[in-house]
């Protein structure tokens, strides 16, 4: 797979190259919280740890680059608040805010914002830069997810990493270069298409 940016438009993300019309917006923001409620279901308990594996990063960091800022922020808020609700479409079926993974949840809102405002600078344009926002996106989740934790657990910040972070970095490395191919190959065929 190339490394190279595809020559396609810049200032647009994925989602833009839709026919532009208010119930493309709604349905990429509704769709995008169904993914990642649906990512979610994909989780494997950590023994001792009360944070699941789980494909939720993937989902909320594609979800983030490929609908932008703004789409990518409505679209985790309105699986924040609706999980938060009652929906049961966190880790393992769950909802309600009092977890000590919650943190995570509101990690991924904020990282698929600013992955969003990235991609519409072209960081989802080639392998290497998607390492790059893949990277920040994922430092962006822990740095809420584990003082949170910290904070909901009463662990001290080393037994926070130990127990909400250090477990996750293999299958995070792997989500992210599922990722990492995903997005640029979509440029790339639409920039041929194009
Ligand atoms: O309870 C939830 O729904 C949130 C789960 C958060 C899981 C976190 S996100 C970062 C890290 N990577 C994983 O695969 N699991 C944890």
């Amino acid at each position: 797979m190339s490394t190279a940016a595809a020559p396609i438009r810049h200032g647009v993300v994925l989602a833009d190259l839709l026919p532009a019309t208010r119930a493309r917006d709604i349905a990429l923001v509704a769709g995008g919280a169904v993914l990642t409620g649906i990512a979610a279901q994909i989780a494997v308990p950590v023994p001792g740890s009360p944070v699941p594996v789980s494909g939720q990063t993937f989902a909320a960091l594609l979800v983030g680059t490929a609908l932008g800022a703004r789409r990518g922020f409505l679209s985790l808020a309105l699986y924040a608040v609706a999980g938060a609700a009652g929906m049961p479409w966190f880790a393992q079926a769950t909802s309600g805010y009092a977890m000590p993974s919650f943190g995570y949840i509101l990690g991924m809102l904020l990282a698929a914002t600013v992955v969003g405002a990235l991609a519409r600078r072209g960081a989802d344009r080639s392998v290497l830069r998607m390492a790059g926002t893949m990277a920040l996106g994922s430092l962006i989740i822990y740095a809420v997810g584990v003082p949170y934790l910290a904070l909901a657990t009463g662990m001290s910040l080393p037994q926070a990493v130990a127990a909400g972070l250090t477990p996750f970095l293999i299958g995070d490395a792997l989500k992210a270069a599922l990722a990492m191919g995903v997005l640029p190959t979509a440029w790339k065929a639409l920039g041929r298409k194009g």
